[in-house]
């Protein structure tokens, strides 16, 4: 278990650049599973999640070339399909929550898909219906073996386009049913598909390869089938996620800071919701320009003059991977505020430890907190914490950032897990951290 050490209480100063986004970089690499051409892909971020999936690939014999820092190639022209059935895979695959999303390609180009239960965040119930459902729609005989928690789908006859109406926008379950129906006879309709702009890039990067979707960016996608598809280059958006802890960690450590390149037009609501705690961000260019907010932040109330509530929803909604940060960044505000995190059932219960470093927070429930800010008025202090999850284990090291005294943090490959060399990027900037085991 991996540690860190956090010296609080510093302003940091400088530029930072976003890493390419964790999310749709699971999906595209996915991708490359679905041409025997060569797919070469830029801005892919050094994360585990991301190395995990590379390594899958590799044991399912695609062959990868490094090209150069988050560049690569893949060409899937010699694949290992016994791999999928074997104990190995039953224990990488269910490493992270991306493997799922090797089963839509493998189902349309042979059709066979194999996965172990998939791993990721322990925030609660992560049902994989929707994509189940989606394959047997597309007339895929479906298998789950309790004991050893392993799925299988399989079409000997390949897959048939179909319309469907998903039970819900779930991000990979959308990924890996268009995945699917790329490569079905005729034409698969998706109505309630997810939106994010991951899945935007991955059907521009699957047109790009010959596919025919349509609807793209909307929640009704349209699948004209091909019978195969060929090579294509593709460069990972910023990770908007990685972007907002950003801001969260600037306004919460009082902190000037210019977030790089972060393709503005990508970001939906994420600026205007952080507005709503009355943290200020400038668009300059591409560039994200955070001032320091030397006399504090404070909460803006709806124009009932009811107290603020921040949620989730599904895209363009606001996304609940950053709901923690808003969270943490709200005990330092002037005002009051309710988090709701719809979707996870398990995701608010790190508010434990920020209550401790003396946060004021009220769990309502398993989904809501309400926050009564400091304004800065108390600082939070230095404690000793294991991360939960990847987005709790970023809120809390702005806390330990922003806290007086030394904090430690323990299970930080749930952090590592989604940022890149978080440690370095933040000394750079001026943060006292280092990673002490
Ligand atoms: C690898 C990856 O890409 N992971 C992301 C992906 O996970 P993932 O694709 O696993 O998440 P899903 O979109 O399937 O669902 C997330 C949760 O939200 C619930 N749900 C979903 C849609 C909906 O309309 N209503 C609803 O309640 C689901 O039941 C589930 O509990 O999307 C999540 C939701 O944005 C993000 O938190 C994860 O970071
Ligand atoms: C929940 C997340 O990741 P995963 O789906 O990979 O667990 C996340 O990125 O916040």
């Amino acid at each position: 278990m991996g540690t860190f050490q956090i010296e609080g209480g510093h302003s940091l100063r400088g530029e930072i650049n976003p890493q390419g986004a964790k999310n749709e970089a699971l999906q595209i690499l996915c991708a490359v599973l679905l041409t025997p051409e060569k797919v070469t892909i830029h801005n892919i971020p050094d994360i585990l999640d991301v190395n995990k999936l590379i390594h899958l690939l590799k044991q399912l014999g695609v062959k990868i070339e490094k090209l150069g820092k988050g560049s690569y190639s893949f060409q899937s022209d010699g694949l290992d399909l016994e791999y999928l059935k074997s104990e190995k895979f039953k224990e990488e695959g269910s490493g992270l929550r991306g493997s799922i999303m090797i089963v839509g390609p493998m189902l349309g180009r042979f059709g066979t898909g194999y996965i172990p239960r998939p791993g990721g965040d322990k925030i609660g119930r992560r049902r994989l219906d929707t994509h189940f459902e989606g394959f047997i729609n597309l007339g895929a005989d479906f298998r789950y073996n309790k004991e050893e928690r392993f799925y299988g789908v399989e079409a000997p006859n390949g897959l048939t386009g179909t319309y469907m109406l998903l039970e819900e926008a779930s991000v990979t379950g959308t990924a890996n049913i268009v995945m699917a129906a790329v490569l079905a006879k005729g034409k698969t309709t998706i109505y309630n598909a997810a939106c994010e702009p991951y899945l935007q890039q991955l059907c521009e990067m699957l047109n790009r390869m010959g596919a025919k979707i349509s609807g793209v960016g909307s929640n009704l996608l349209e699948i004209e089938g091909v019978e195969s598809l060929g090579g294509c280059t593709h460069t990972v958006l910023p990770d908007m996620i990685e972007i907002g802890s950003w801001i969260g960690l600037a306004a919460m450590t009082k902190s000037e800071i210019t977030i790089k390149n972060v393709s503005w037009e990508h970001l939906g609501v994420i600026p205007s919701t952080f507005r709503k705690l009355g943290i200020q961000l400038e668009r300059r260019g591409d560039d994200i320009y955070i001032p320091a907010h030397k006399d504090g932040y404070e909460v803006q109330s709806f124009i009932d003059g009811s107290i603020m509530s921040i949620s989730d929803a599904p895209w363009p909604g606001f996304t609940p991977d950053l709901l923690s940060i808003m969270l943490v960044v709200a005990t330092q505000a002037k005002g009051d505020v309710l988090i709701h995190q719809k979707m996870f059932e398990s995701r608010l219960f790190f508010v434990d430890k920020l209550i401790d470093m003396g946060a004021k927070i009220i769990l309502c429930d398993p989904h809501r907190a309400t926050v009564i800010g400091h304004d800065f008025k108390s600082q939070l202090k230095a404690t000793t914490m294991v991360s939960p999850d990847i987005r709790a284990g970023i809120s809390l090291l702005i806390a330990a950032l922003s806290a007086k005294g030394t904090s430690v943090i323990h299970n930080i490959e749930q952090i590592d897990r989604g940022y890149e060399n978080i440690d370095e990027r933040l000394r750079a900037i001026g943060a006292k951290i280092e990673r002490v085991a």
